[in-house]
């Protein structure tokens, strides 16, 4: 489908052949990213991962993901603390069972806790620490990050209207990069004392290892200290509003379920215990393409009853959400596929699975599923309208929630 936002024409691949021509065969062609306000406002003139165009500075930038941040011995190290963020949570939920409750505060705190513990060597966020920030400022410049870069600014289709910043969004956006900067630099600040203290200093976390990178004179392309602040900030940006989400949907979606919701519940008992012409479309230089996932997610010659949440159609299929099979795109394929999938996945399934394992899950006030809420709000994670409210009660040994 051809469209034009504004200047721009933009391609729309909504089918598995169209996904997989944009971004494996003919994928060279369409791996750059549009240079939006948000890229030079928010992320330091498009220094960090997401924004930064194709060329060796991100090439760059993806190996240290794969080989430094993300790497699986990295991942397994930092086990111990999800393991104990996760532990938190269930206590906190248990604390309050029997109370209605936003579930996304509790997943947002979690995801948050584990993202800053991974990245910044702590929570920074408790109020005990002195913390340069408050737990809610924090969370607040979080969603504002995650709005201004998921939002249709019209200076990014129309650029001759940009000076004119007819959304306000740019103005937004200079006021949340001097928040984070503030922020970046505590950290970086903190960092460095910490490792000029001691000789030989061993990197605790992702920051010592980006400032260790940032040293380092053999790098191909220097990573100045404002790509250590950008790739810190992905990180967290990154790391924190999308899994909460997908939390947070998965439970509402059990919730309108009760019979997926008990055989969840029982399986795991059981198992735990208690770019220029593409395949036949001319696509001119300098058109943006986009892969509609959610048309391809909706698409009934793939799925069966695609509008349906059934988790056990995936039962019978061996397909897989790691940029393979395009049917199912949740982290994207190719060369610019999430690089965070697999810290992703693992706080994901592992949170997911401890919250029905460890509670009994209901609707507040004599709710019925069918008046569960179910819209959207269209943007970068597609969070949920209005925020699931519900009661949680535990269903396992007490000892089990104690800290
Ligand atoms: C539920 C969890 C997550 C989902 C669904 C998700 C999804 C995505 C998607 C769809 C993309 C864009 C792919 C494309 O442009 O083709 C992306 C990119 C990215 N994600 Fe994730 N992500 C998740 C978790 C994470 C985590 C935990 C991190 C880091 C801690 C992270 C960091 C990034 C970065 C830096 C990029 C930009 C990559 C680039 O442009 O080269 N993500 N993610």
């Amino acid at each position: 489908m051809q469209l034009q936002f504004g200047s721009f024409p933009v391609a729309v691949g909504s089918s598995v052949e169209m996904a997989k021509v944009f971004l494996k065969t003919m994928d060279i062609n369409f791996v750059g990213r549009p240079k939006t306000a948000a890229g030079k406002y928010t992320t330091y003139n498009y220094s960090d991962i997401t924004w930064s165009p194709y060329g060796s500075y991100w090439r760059q930038a993806r190996r240290m993901c794969l080989m430094e941040l993300f790497s699986a011995k990295r991942l397994d190290s930092y086990e111990y603390i999800r393991a104990e963020e996760l532990h938190s949570i269930l206590h906190n939920l248990n604390k309050i069972s029997g109370k209605p409750i936003l579930l996304k505060d509790y997943l947002t705190t979690l995801s948050l806790n584990v993202i800053s513990r991974m990245v910044l060597g702590k929570r920074y966020l408790d109020e005990s620490e002195n913390s340069i920030v408050t737990p809610d400022e924090f969370k607040k410049v979080l969603d504002e990050l995650f709005l201004l870069n998921g939002v249709l600014n019209i200076g990014d289709s129309i650029p001759w209207l940009d000076f004119m910043d007819l959304q306000g969004y740019v103005k937004r956006m200079k006021v949340l990069s001097k928040k984070f900067d503030k922020f970046l630099e505590h950290v970086l600040d903190e960092h460095n004392a910490k490792r000029n203290a001691v000789e030989n200093y061993v990197a605790k976390d992702m920051v010592d290892v980006l400032l260790q990178l940032a040293d380092d004179p053999t790098l191909e392309i220097k990573l100045e200290r404002h790509g250590v602040k950008a790739f810190t900030q992905d990180m967290l940006a990154g790391g924190t509003e999308s899994s909460a989400v997908t939390v947070e949907w998965a439970i509402s979606e059990l919730l309108k379920k009760p019979k997926i919701f008990k055989k969840a519940t029982e399986e795991l008992d059981r198992v735990i215990g208690q770019n220029r012409w593409v395949a036949g479309y001319d696509i001119p230089k300098g058109t943006r393409v986009l892969v509609s996932v959610w048309t391809i997610g909706r698409d009934s010659t793939l799925w069966d009853e695609p509008e349906a949440f059934k988790p056990e159609r995936f039962l019978e299929k061996s397909i897989d959400v790691k940029g393979h099979d395009f049917e199912l795109l949740p982290f994207g394929a190719g060369r610019r596929m999430c690089p965070g999938y697999s810290l992703g996945l693992k706080v994901i399934q592992a949170s997911l699975a401890n919250l029905l394992h460890g509670f009994k899950w209901s609707l507040p006030d004599n709710m019925t599923p069918e008046e569960l809420n179910m819209e959207e709000i269209f943007g970068l994670s597609t969070p949920k309208k209005f925020p699931l409210s519900t009661v949680v009660e535990p269903r396992l040994p007490s000892k089990l929630y104690s800290v």
